[in-house]
C-alpha cells in the first residue's frame, strides 16, 4: 500500500483585493492524457503525445505502462509545426506487455480503471495496489466484466472483493466479447473496458444496465479518441441501440496527439473572474471538445458572467454580480466543487443535482463541501444526488482538503472573497494541477 505524501500545512489562500485580470496557460488534460497514454502503449507502432499533463495521476500512468514493458522517453520537441507545437513531448514506444510488475495507482480514477483490460493483455501477473481511498472506490464493473471477457483475476485478499488491492494474471491475450455492466457509479468502466478492446481477440460490446450511467462526455472522449486511433466503434448516437458500445478488434495506429489543455482545470482561474468581477483568458481553448469543462461556458454564463472564443483563447468576464443556479451536473460531475464554491459567494441559492457518485470520487465530497463551506458560516445541505446551497456572509477559517484536489482549489475560489480561508495540503493539487499555488499567485499578479 502507498500512500501520498500529504503535506499538512496550511496555505494561506490569496484574498483579492480588486477584479483580476490575467492570461493563465493551463496544463495539458488529465483524461486525454492518461487516454493517450493507454491507446499510444496499445499500438501497432510508435506515437507522440504533445504537451502532456504532468501530474501525479499521468505520471502513475506512465510508470505504470513502462512497469509492463511500454517504452516512453520524454523530450522537449521544437516540432517543425511551429513555436506553438514546442514543449514537453512524449514519445511511447509500445512492445509485447509483460508481468510480472507492480501497478500503484495512486487515487487516480483513470488508472485503477482503464489499466486492468491492458494487464490481461501482458504475460504474466499484474499486481495493483494504491492509496487507502483507492480501496474504497469502485472497481467491480471492471473486474466483474473482464472475468466474464475471460480473465483470471485475485481480488478480495484483503478481504475486499471487487475492489484493489488486485493481481490480473495476464494470458497474453483476452477472448472479449458481449458484456453486462453496471456503470451508474463510474462511467470509467466503460472507458475502460472499451479503450482496451480493439486488442481483445473478439473485440467488445458493452451494455450499461442499471440507473443514470454519469460523465457521458468522457465516454465520448473515449469514443473520439479511439476513432482517431483507427478503432471501429459503435455507439448509442450513432444510431445503436441505448447504452450499448461495440468495438472491432483491429490495429490502432500510433498517433501524433497534441493534448488540449484541461478545462476543468481552467475552473478556479474563470471563477475567479466571475468571483472578483475581472477578467481572466485561458489560451488554447478548443473550438470543439469533449472535455466537460467546455459545460464552464454556460453555466458561470448563467451564474453571472460573459465569454468570448477568439483566437487569442476564452475570456471570461464576470459582471460583479453571482447567481445561484438549479442545475443538473451528472454528466460534469467534476466540476461540482468549483460550481460549489461559487455558488456559496452567490446572491441567490443553488441546486445542484444528479451527482451522487460524487460520494465515491477522491473523497466523499457531498459531505466534505458541505462541512467544509459550513465551517466558514456558509448553509450547504446534502440532498440525494447533490446539494442545496444558500448563500450566507463567510468567514475566514481553515478550509480542509481530505486528499482532494478539487476541495483545494475549490477552497482558494472563495479565498478570493473571503479573507483569511487557509488551505489545508494544498499539494494534494498535484493530482492533475502541481504549480497550482505558482499558476494563482501569477493570477493575482503576486
Ligand atoms: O474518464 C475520465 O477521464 C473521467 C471520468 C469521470 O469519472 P466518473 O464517471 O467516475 O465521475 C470524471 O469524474 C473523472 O474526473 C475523469
Ligand atoms: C473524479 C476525478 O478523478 P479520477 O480520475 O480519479 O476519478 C476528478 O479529477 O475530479
Amino acid at each position: 500500500m502507498t500512500v501520498n505524501p500529504t503535506d499538512t500545512a496550511l496555505w494561506p489562500a490569496p484574498y483579492a483585493s480588486g477584479a483580476v485580470a490575467a492570461t493563465v496557460h493551463v496544463p495539458g488534460s488529465k483524461s486525454v492524457t492518461n487516454r493517450g497514454l493507454v491507446l499510444a502503449a496499445l499500438a501497432a507502432e510508435p506515437g507522440w503525445l504533445r504537451r502532456p499533463l504532468r501530474s501525479r495521476d499521468t505520471l502513475l500512468m506512465v510508470a505504470a505502462l513502462r512497469a509492463m514493458g511500454v517504452g516512453i522517453e520524454e523530450t522537449v520537441s521544437s516540432s517543425s509545426a511551429g513555436a506553438g507545437d514546442s514543449g514537453e513531448a512524449w514519445r511511447v514506444i509500445p512492445s509485447g506487455l509483460q508481468g510480472p510488475a507492480t501497478v500503484d495507482v495512486g487515487n487516480a480514477g483513470t488508472v485503477m480503471r482503464f489499466l486492468p483490460p491492458v494487464a490481461t493483455l501482458a504475460d504474466g501477473p499484474i499486481r495493483f495496489d494504491g492509496d487507502p481511498r483507492s480501496y474504497e472506490r469502485p472497481l467491480h464493473g471492471v473486474i466483474d466484466a473482464l472475468r466474464a471477457l475471460g480473465a483470471r483475476i485475485d481480488d478480495g485478499a484483503d478481504g475486499n472483493p471487487g475492489a484493489l488491492p488486485l493481481t490480473v494474471h495476464g494470458g497474453g491475450a483476452l477472448d472479449g466479447g458481449q458484456v453486462e455492466i453496471d456503470a451508474s457509479s463510474s462511467s470509467q468502466f466503460v472507458s475502460a473496458l472499451l479503450l482496451s478492446a480493439p486488442r481483445f481477440n473478439q473485440g467488445v460490446e458493452v451494455r450499461h444496465v442499471g440507473s443514470a450511467l454519469p460523465s457521458m462526455p468522457h465516454i465520448r472522449m473515449t469514443v473520439d479518441m479511439l476513432r482517431a486511433a483507427g478503432a471501429q466503434v459503435d455507439t448509442p448516437e450513432a444510431g445503436g441501440e441505448p447504452n450499448v458500445w461495440r468495438v472491432t478488434p483491429g490495429a490502432l495506429l500510433g498517433r501524433d496527439l497534441t493534448v488540449e489543455p484541461d478545462l476543468s482545470n481552467a475552473q478556479p482561474f474563470l471563477a475567479a473572474a466571475l468571483v472578483t468581477g475581472g477578467r481572466v483568458t485561458i489560451p488554447d481553448w478548443p473550438a470543439h471538445t469533449t472535455q466537460p469543462g467546455d459545460a464552464l461556458r454556460r453555466i458561470f454564463t448563467e451564474m453571472g458572467g460573459s465569454c468570448e472564443l477568439t483566437e487569442q483563447g476564452l475570456t471570461f468576464t464576470g459582471s460583479g454580480s453571482i447567481h445561484g443556479l438549479d442545475v443538473d451536473l451528472s454528466e460534469v460531475g467534476e466540476l461540482t466543487p468549483g460550481i460549489a464554491a461559487v455558488a456559496a459567494l452567490a446572491d441567490s441559492p443553488s441546486t445542484l443535482r444528479g451527482v451522487a457518485h460524487l460520494r465515491l470520487h477522491e473523497t466523499d465530497r457531498l459531505a466534505a463541501l458541505t462541512k467544509e463551506i459550513n465551517e466558514l458560516g456558509g448553509d450547504v445541505t446534502e440532498t440525494a444526488d447533490g446539494l442545496h446551497i444558500r448563500p450566507r456572509p463567510l468567514h475566514g477559517g481553515v478550509f480542509h482538503t481530505y486528499d482532494d484536489h478539487r476541495m483545494a482549489t475549490a477552497g482558494a475560489v472563495i479565498g478570493l472573497a473571503v479573507p483569511g480561508v487557509q488551505i489545508e495540503n494544498v499539494a494534494t493539487t498535484a493530482k492533475t494541477l502541481p504549480d497550482f499555488p505558482e499558476l494563482w499567485a501569477g493570477m493575482l499578479g503576486n
